[in-house]
């Protein structure tokens, strides 16, 4: 089949849907059909002139995808993850749980296992029957050194750790030190990070029990972020001296979003396991005059 621009097509389907309100515009596209340009990423994401969200959740068969297509026995669906100002990402945690709550959605699955390609490679999505979905994340990469993170004068030392996506997390007394996020956005070094980062501000509540805020790159502030919650347990369990490996005990964690709560579990073998909630809110079609008229 010919690929033809999202601008040239008939009108388009979407969703939109949430996990802990980090919030997706879902196009469904199982052939790959339609090329949606960083433009047109850009302008479904806008929450004035467009739909809204902090990403496009570009629903394709992996067969169907060059990026993809090796992965199409483990996998037969490929979550073509964009950031809300068009740029790629590697892998998206609440996400993927919208994106399987998705599948289910239109019957593409039923309640229960279901493998989601990504960027960051094969992730196993299990849909719970009481509305939680937990993914498994896989490992966390925590390079030794620390990096320096900076917002609006202020400074932080910060772990470095990598989800398949890049997170710097810095400690903080009080989650509002990190300021307005959108108006002074933080910085860490593009020496440790050249393909840009997401940064998370993490304050303590209680025993194994943490809360933040984060700095999406390609994003600015959003209200939760799936794979910024995983690096923050992980961050937070080393400070705490606690690693699941050494001990043989699986560690979890509690992390308040600003959209909600995700639980974090660390196993032994150091595959991480993420839970939370996943919703649909709305469904229709898109305009395609509107798409390809003038930004304004
Ligand atoms: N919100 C996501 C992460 C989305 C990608 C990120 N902005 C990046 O560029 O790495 C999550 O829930 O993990």
């Amino acid at each position: 089949m010919d690929r033809v621009t999202s601008t040239q097509n008939a009108p388009l389907a979407f969703l939109k849907g949430h996990g802990t309100e980090n919030d997706f515009v879902i196009v469904p596209d199982p052939d790959n059909a339609v090329a949606l340009s960083p433009a047109d990423v850009a302008r479904l994401c806008d929450r004035r002139a467009g739909i809204g969200g902090d990403g496009v959740l570009h629903v394709v068969r992996s067969a169907a995808h060059p990026e993809a297509k090796d992965l199409a026995d483990e996998a037969e669906w490929f979550m073509d993850y964009r950031n809300a100002d068009g740029s790629v990402a590697e892998m998206c945690g609440n996400g993927v749980r919208v994106f399987a709550r998705y599948l289910e959605h239109a019957g593409h699955v039923t309640a229960g296992e279901v493998a989601v390609a990504t960027r960051g490679g094969v992730k196993r999505v299990h849909l719970d029957k009481d509305g939680s979905v937990t993914v498994a994340m896989g490992r966390a990469v925590l390079p030794e050194e620390s990096v320096t993170v900076t917002v609006d004068g202020r400074s932080w030392s910060a772990r470095n750790v990598n989800m398949g996506n890049p997170h710097a997390v810095a400690f903080v007394d009080s989650l509002d030190h990190a300021g307005d996020l959108h108006t002074e956005p933080p910085y860490a070094p593009a020496s440790v990070y050249p393909d840009g980062v997401n940064i998370e501000f993490v304050a303590d509540r209680g025993p194994r029990h943490v809360a933040m805020r984060v700095h999406e790159r390609g994003a600015a502030e959003t209200r939760s972020c799936g794979t910024g919650a995983c690096a923050v347990a992980v961050a937070t369990a080393r400070r705490d001296g606690a690693d699941p490996a050494a001990s043989g005990t699986p560690v979890t964690y509690t992390v308040d979003v600003l959209g909600g709560t995700l639980v974090i579990t660390e196993h032994p073998n150091g595959e991480i396991d993420m839970t939370g909630p996943a919703v649909i809110v709305a469904e229709g079609t898109i305009d395609p005059s509107w798409l390809a008229g003038p930004s304004s």
